[in-house]
């Protein structure tokens, strides 16, 4: 694994988005593992200026998201699908029918995530998957104990999960107990991996992640160690309880 720190979460943000434009500007039809949460909002922010201003065009590009809520329809301001939209889509020239989000409302969900992975399997993989963490070291939404050999599946959200993500719902009880997801396994089949990282709130989960070079199902983010082209991006608040010498050695 790579590490680079950032100074903050603007540098981490505009160093990720020249990832991904240097990606797409050197193969237009790169297909982009795409992230929700606070975290990625700097980096598709940075996109959108560059859209703007320099007209890197996504017309051949494919997005595929990680994860949605059950029981949330897209046009819900609360679903994945809307944030994408509101945050990135409705901003960019990506052409509707190149945007892939598993659908939560579906009423066979188990076939809903076979769909998912059959759409993944399609095409020739991702090219550059963005995640984020959560504090409990969930990527996508695999929780702790989530199987390493994992595709796309559903999954009970853990409770710290569920108040950590109630910031965008009206309460707590609003936010959904389950999600679609895909699974590490799928995850780790990008052939680039990019971790943003931000804030005091994740520097635990960074100590745990950085310090030791165990591999193991209650820490899903570990899982990435198994990978040969992951980047993580996070910055000095993020990696503040990290020794600089125990960096060194990643
Ligand atoms: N499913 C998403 C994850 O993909 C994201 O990485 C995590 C961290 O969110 P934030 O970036 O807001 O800290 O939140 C959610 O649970």
């Amino acid at each position: 694994m790579k590490i680079l720190e950032a100074k903050n979460y603007h540098e981490m943000s505009s160093i990720a988005a020249s990832m991904i434009i240097e990606k797409v500007r050197f193969k237009p039809d790169a297909n982009l593992g795409l992230a929700t949460g606070g975290t990625p909002i700097g980096l598709y922010q940075e996109l959108i200026r560059d859209y703007r201003s320099n007209g890197t065009s996504y017309e051949k590009v494919c997005t595929y998201n990680l994860d949605e809520y059950v029981g949330i329809d897209s046009e819900d301001t609360n679903s994945y699908r809307y944030f994408m939209e509101e945050n990135l889509f409705a901003y960019i020239n990506v052409p509707e029918s190149h945007i892939h989000i598993p659908d939560g409302t579906a009423e066979d969900l188990e076939a809903e995530c076979n769909r998912y992975d059959l759409e993944l399997s399609r095409e020739k993989g991702i090219d550059i998957q963005i995640l984020g963490i959560g504090s409990n070291g969930h990527i996508g939404f695999n929780e702790p104990g989530t199987s390493f050999s994992s595709h796309t599946h559903i999954i009970e959200l853990a409770e710290i999960t569920r108040k950590a993500n109630a910031r965008f719902f009206q309460r707590l009880e609003d936010v959904p107990t389950h999600a679609i997801t895909m699974g590490i396994a799928s995850i780790l089949k990008a052939k680039q991996i990019i971790l943003l990282v931000s804030g005091l709130d994740k520097a635990e989960v960074m100590k745990q992640l950085l310090t030791t070079d165990e591999v193991n199902e209650q820490l899903p983010a570990s899982a990435l160690k198994n990978h040969h082209n992951v980047t993580i991006l996070a910055d000095e608040e993020a990696l503040s309880l990290i020794k600089k010498e125990d960096l060194k050695h990643k």
